[in-house]
């Protein structure tokens, strides 16, 4: 088990799982999350066509080019093209005579509202209804609210000729970006979510599309509908409330002067907390962890259990404090205004390893210091493409020299490794003032202020004893 989960008896865990089989796959949305499946499938043998209603997603996936920064992902589209096994497209009819579809259209927070927006998922499932045969398998793989597999199955059931004998199971997908394929071909657990008479046949034929994994001995449960809906945003809201968990804690040392790194380092020694996702800093950020738990928040709520989720409300609140506390410490290492000062901030991706913008806290910290009358330079390794695309009001630079030239204050909100390779002595030459915060607790203290620089952490006592 990859992320070194503790697993205790699952009695419903089966066993007994079939042969690899090589199986006619169909994958709808090539994102973050479809395009790395499609791509996996096909390595694993399977013949799989994957369809997007973006023609410039298609074209580029269809050439080789992940339109995406996954690691080997470029590698992995290489090698499943060659054998002639993987094909993208934006026509439907391709999708006809394939064994088994796969939703993997994006979910997003609803404009305005707390509320996922599920349009793409039925209309998705309104496209594919119609080149459905007598026996196909739909599967979702997207988060939704609990509730939507009963209804994206009515909406395919009308709108294919096979009416009633399409069948669905909902298959929630655990990846992390930065280690997609990994998490793809060796998750931690697989979970089906199936209804009705097939359940049986259902649970056999994904048996056969990931019969490579589980035969590595991963665990596979079958449950509901509901129960696998809930499952995935259940995992996501307990992340999320354990990253807040520590991020709490990091106000409550900076209040007392005490070291929330150390802190967490403490408390993970005990097995039953552990040390992963206690990383303190700026929190979370990202297409999923935000909009999954205000979707979850608002979903209970239509179901009369709001009150089981209010602490959801908590763990978003303490996230986004994180963000104003990190300008607040920029404008005190400032001398207390950051109007015509310079910032340099290190990372635009919502996490390392990644060109992902969505609900950035680094662009989102950035845009708050530019609108608080700074001078802000962003640096990615990754990320700076898309940035430009999204947010072309903003400044950015190639190099961190250059995004670092005169700043007062340098802003390290990504923890990507070329951040932890930076050598301090050669880049205080560049600055104006040599002042760094780090919002993600992740550079050597001790290496920054022995070259002169003041250095300042979230969480943390100023100077850090470390
Ligand atoms: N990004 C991630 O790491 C993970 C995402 N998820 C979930 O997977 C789902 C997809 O997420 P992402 O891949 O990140 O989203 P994304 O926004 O990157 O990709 C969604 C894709 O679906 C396409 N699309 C939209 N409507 C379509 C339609 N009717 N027919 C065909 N294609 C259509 C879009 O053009 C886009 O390429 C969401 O529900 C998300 O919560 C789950 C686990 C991990
Ligand atoms: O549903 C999803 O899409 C996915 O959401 C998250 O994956 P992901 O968003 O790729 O990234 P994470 O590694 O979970 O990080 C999320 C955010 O939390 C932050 N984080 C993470 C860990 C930590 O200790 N502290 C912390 O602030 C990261 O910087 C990042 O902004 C989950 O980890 C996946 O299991 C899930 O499949």
């Amino acid at each position: 088990m990859r992320r070194g989960a503790t697993s205790a008896p699952r009695p419903a865990v089966a066993t007994g799982y079939s042969r690899p089989v090589a199986l006619r796959i169909s994958v709808v949305g090539t994102g973050y999350l479809g395009a790395v499946h499609a791509a996996c499938m096909a390595d694993l043998g399977h013949t799989v066509v994957a369809i997007d209603v973006d023609p410039a997603k298609v074209e580029a996936l269809a050439a080789g080019r992940a339109p995406i920064f996954e690691p080997g992902l470029d590698e992995l589209l290489e090698r499943a093209l060659a054998t002639g096994r993987l094909t993208f497209t934006s026509d439907y009819a391709a999708a006809a005579g394939a064994d088994v579809h796969f939703i993997c259209v994006g979910t997003p927070q609803r404009r305005g509202e707390n509320a996922a927006d599920t349009s793409y998922v039925f209309a998705a499932a309104e496209s594919l209804a119609p080149h459905l045969g007598a026996s196909t398998l739909v599967v979702g793989k997207s988060t939704v609210p609990v509730g939507t597999a009963a209804r994206v199955l009515e909406r395919l059931r009308r709108g294919a000729p096979a009416g009633d004998g399409v069948r669905l199971a909902w298959n929630p997908e655990f990846l992390r970006e930065g280690f997609a394929i990994e998490d793809t071909v060796a998750p931690d657990r697989f979970v089906y979510g199936v209804d009705g008479d097939t359940a049986d046949a259902d649970v056999a034929l994904l048996d056969q599309v990931y019969a490579a994994p589980l035969a590595t001995g991963t665990p596979r449960l079958v449950t509901d509908f509901a129960t696998a809906e809930l499952v995935k945003v259940s995992a996501n809201a307990f992340l999320a409330t354990k990253i807040s968990f520590i991020n709490a804690m990091a106000e409550v040392c900076e209040a007392a002067g005490a070291d929330v790194v150390a802190l967490a380092e403490a408390i993970g020694h005990d097995d039953r907390i552990g040390h992963k996702f206690l990383g303190a800093g700026l929190g979370f950020g990202g297409g999923c962890l935000p909009k999954d738990i205000r979707a979850f928040m608002a979903r209970a709520g239509e179901l009369g259990a709001d009150q089981a989720l209010t602490f959801l409300r908590e763990v978003d609140a303490i996230n986004l404090r994180r963000r104003s506390r990190m300008v607040d410490l920029a404008r005190a290492e400032c001398g207390g205004t950051l109007i015509g000062k310079k910032v340099a901030v290190l990372g635009a991706a919502f996490k390392p390893n990644s060109d992902d913008i969505r609900d950035s806290p680094a662009l989102d910290v950035a845009r708050a210091a530019h609108l608080a009358g700074a001078t802000v330079t962003v640096h990615d390794p990754k990320a700076l493409p898309v940035a430009r695309r999204v947010h072309p009001d903003m400044s950015y630079a190639d190099t961190i020299e250059a995004a670092c030239e005169g700043a007062d204050v340098v802003l390290h909100l990504t923890e990507w490794k070329d951040y932890r390779d930076i050598d301090p002595a050669a880049l205080k030459a560049v600055v104006s003032s040599p002042h760094i915060i780090d919002g993600r607790n992740a550079l050597d203290p001790a290496r920054w202020r022995g070259a002169g620089w003041t250095y300042r952490a979230l969480g943390r006592p100023h100077p850090v004893v470390a």
